[in-house]
């Protein structure tokens, strides 16, 4: 989930001080491409990001370790001592006002460039980044909404599906003024039309530099976008999922229904916050009813979960309304089971109503007794904000300048899950 730029950094070092003006002009190209490298380089020098900046991050901002382990595209690095003066002396052989003195006229021959010298500008930029327009912007709950961007120009768009089609995808989001990027997942296209539009579900973090900068543009606004990244590829054979999904986590799990529509039996239990994340959705596979709830429906003469199940069918989100259009896929693949392919299990914070162990131990029973393909493989996939993850699964690892799945903990690693390969995405 990482930019996939490996600046040799010596190499960085000796290019720029070696390179005389006069040269400047004809390798330009590849001081760019060095220079786009050192803004996507989670590794890079302090002082080299600090010109690639456009001001100077606050205290606040050095996060940049969470983000990194989150696996998101960042120009700062994991470092402990961010405006440390220190270790910029120690590591320093470029002198700022080098680094300063070739971007600026760079930055402004590359304006110039792409601009084919008249000043109109381009859709897409040398850093991969393709401008798009903000279309729409649907309101789902008080913190999230879904974003609909369309390509700036007819000629200029992602290619969806340059990304494996078996694979979770997200493209990446840029902050303009922040230079910082953000992944977010691509909700399915509607009708299986290859549509050039991007649509993403995107909630607003408070004080979130990204989400919040997205939720506060005005429609028209143009947006920058790469990608898509794969983020997670299918193995083959797999024929059975659980997916546990919170918030918007429930995103990869639509593409993974897409995906293996008609291939594998998938069971989604989704948690959100609150009921206008998910207005609607009516559970599946509803947990057995408790013994209070048994009591309510003898003193009030009715069930407490029928009556939100009529309040909920006056109107259906767009995601649970996709998550039922994706119920309906016709099989196709491998096998096509009797049993419904997709089931969605709804759990709402503000209605106290979790995921429990029972709930995921359950499910797992459940889809070894349908199971018709002996030896498939049965993933346990699980998406969503980090504590999410790291209740269930145990957080993931950060090895190597790489994110890594690190040891099952939490309380799956409490439970019974032979034959199940869990994932942490
Ligand atoms: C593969 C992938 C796919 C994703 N898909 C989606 C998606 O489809 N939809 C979606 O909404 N998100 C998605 N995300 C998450 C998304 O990429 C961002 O992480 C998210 O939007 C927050 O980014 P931000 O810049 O707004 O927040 P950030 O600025 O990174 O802040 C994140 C949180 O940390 C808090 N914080 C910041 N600094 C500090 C501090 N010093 N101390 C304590 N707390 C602090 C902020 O208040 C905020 O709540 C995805 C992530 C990945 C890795």
């Amino acid at each position: 989930m990482h930019p996939q730029s490996h600046v040799d950094r010596h190499g960085l070092e000796s290019l720029f001080t070696s390179l005389p003006v006069k040269n400047m002009v004809a390798k330009m190209p590849l001081v760019l491409e060095v220079l786009e490298a050192i803004v996507w380089e989670d590794r890079a020098e302090p002082r080299m990001r600090l010109f690639m900046l456009c001001r100077p991050r606050p205290a606040f901002l050095s996060t940049s370790a969470k983000r990194s382990e989150q696996g998101q595209q960042t120009t700062s690095a994991p470092r402990p001592q961010q405006h440390g003066g220190e270790q910029q002396k120690k590591t320093g052989s470029i002198r700022p006002f080098t680094v300063l003195a070739l971007f600026v006229p760079l930055g402004y021959a590359l304006s110039w460039a792409t601009n084919g010298g008249n000043g109109s500008t381009a859709s897409s930029s040398a850093d991969g980044f393709v401008r798009y327009t903000l279309a729409r912007k649907e309101d789902v709950s008080s913190t999230s909404a879904i974003f609909t961007l369309e390509p700036a120009t007819s000629s200029d768009s992602l290619a969806r599906r340059s990304a494996a089609e078996r694979a979770i995808t997200s493209v990446q989001i840029k902050q303009p003024q922040l230079q910082i990027a953000r992944n977010y997942t691509l909700l399915p296209s509607d009708t299986g039309t290859d549509s050039a539009n991007l649509d993403l579900l995107i909630r607003k973090e408070r004080n979130g530099e990204v989400s919040g900068y997205l939720h506060r543009l005005p429609l028209g606004s143009d947006i920058e976008v790469r990608g898509p990244v794969v983020d997670f590829a299918f193995p083959e054979g797999v024929d059975e999922v659980v997916f546990l999904a919170g918030g918007t986590g429930i995103v990869p799990a639509m593409q993974v229904a897409k995906a293996l529509a008609g291939q594998a039996r998938m069971h989604v239990l989704w948690a959100s916050r609150c009921r206008q994340d998910c207005v609607g959705g009516i559970s599946d596979t509803p947990p057995p009813q408790s013994w209070t709830s048994w009591l309510k429906a003898g003193i009030f003469g009715f069930d407490a979960g029928q009556v939100k199940e009529i309040e909920h069918d006056r109107e259906r989100s767009r995601v649970v309304l996709t998550l039922e259009q994706l119920k309906l896929l016709p099989p196709s693949g491998r096998t096509a089971h009797e049993s419904p392919q997709l089931l969605v299990d709804y759990y709402v914070d503000d209605e106290d109503t979790f995921i429990q162990p029972g709930d995921i131990q359950r499910s797992l029973q459940s889809a070894y007794s349908t199971t018709q393909q002996p030896g498939g493989r049965k993933l346990l996939l699980i998406s969503g904000p980090e504590g999410f993850i790291n209740y269930w699964a145990g957080p993931k690892q950060w090895l190597n300048g790489r994110e890594a799945q690190g040891p099952l903990g939490g309380v799956l690693s409490t439970m019974s899950l032979a034959g199940w390969e869990v994932v942490k995405l």
